[in-house]
């Protein structure tokens, strides 16, 4: 049984999941991650001092397979970060809006409620859910997106007062934090344009965001801007 504080973070098998996990690594957390499919590349380069557990919340079934799995391993978490997401436009399938309501609601929805059972009860612990800039704005190319990002902070507000003073929850709503790699240039610097820093500040802002949440006792209830100044253009 580790002694060190553990952490989950969903969806965080690649980019901004991925970094957060390695970090919390250096600082010496126990530190599990969920994914769909472990990557072929961890064979021969596994990811250090890093658990995966595989889970796909595409349903109800594999949200509660995951819950299941933590309660009867008797982990006891430090924090947990919602970090997992599917980024559709609305130009895609007809089901777009409930896959991405089942990644970002339900799978949320699910675990938080099982708080009592995941969270170690002798340590304040954190929930924290990655939101974005456009779940308050709306997105005219991601309606759906937008909405089910916001439901999520909405889930985030009533967590935080049922939870509470046991449990601290919040969300961070990036903007821009690290380009995809098929982005074009005139995508990169049409987005570059939307924010009064104009710059992509990769992955470590959104780690400093989550540890300014854990770190800081008296912060629950809130959702934390992280956009660059893109509300100043
Ligand atoms: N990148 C950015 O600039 C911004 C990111 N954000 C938010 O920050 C967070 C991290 O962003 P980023 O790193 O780009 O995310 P990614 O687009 O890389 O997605 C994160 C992970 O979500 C997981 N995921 C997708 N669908 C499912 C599913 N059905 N079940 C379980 N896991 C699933 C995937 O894991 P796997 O493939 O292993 O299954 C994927 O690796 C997200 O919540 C995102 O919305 C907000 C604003 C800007
Ligand atoms: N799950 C994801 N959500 C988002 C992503 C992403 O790559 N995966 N990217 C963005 C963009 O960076 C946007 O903020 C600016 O182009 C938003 N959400």
């Amino acid at each position: 049984m580790s002694d060190r504080p553990t952490i989950l973070i969903t969806g965080a098998a690649q980019r901004i999941g991925l970094h957060c996990a390695r970090r919390f690594v250096a600082d010496g957390y126990r530190v599990l991650i969920t994914c769909r499919q472990p990557r072929p590349e961890w064979q021969q380069q596994p990811l250090e001092g890093i658990e995966v557990l595989v889970a796909d919340f595409a349903t109800i079934e594999g949200i509660e397979r995951l819950i299941d799995t933590l309660v009867e391993r008797d982990i006891r978490l430090r924090a947990l970060i919602h970090n997992a997401s599917v980024w559709l436009n609305d130009e895609g399938e007809a089901d777009a809006l409930q896959a991405m309501f089942m990644v970002h609601m339900q799978a949320p929805y699910l675990m938080n409620l099982a708080s009592d059972r995941l969270f170690d009860p002798q340590v304040t612990g954190d929930i924290i859910h990655i939101s974005d800039h456009v779940a308050q704005r709306g997105s005219a190319r991601h309606i759906a997106y937008s909405a089910s990002k916001a439901g999520l902070e909405a889930i985030s507000l009533g967590f935080a007062a049922r939870l509470a003073p046991r449990i601290k929850v919040n969300s961070i709503a990036p903007a821009l934090i690290m380009f995809n790699d098929g982005d074009s240039e005139e995508y990169r610097e049409r987005a570059l344009a939307k924010s009064a820093l104009g710059f992509e500040p990769g992955p470590e802002v959104v780690y400093q965001s989550i540890r300014y949440l854990m770190d800081n006792p008296y912060v629950t209830g809130t959702c934390l801007d992280l956009n660059g100044g893109r509300n100043l253009k």
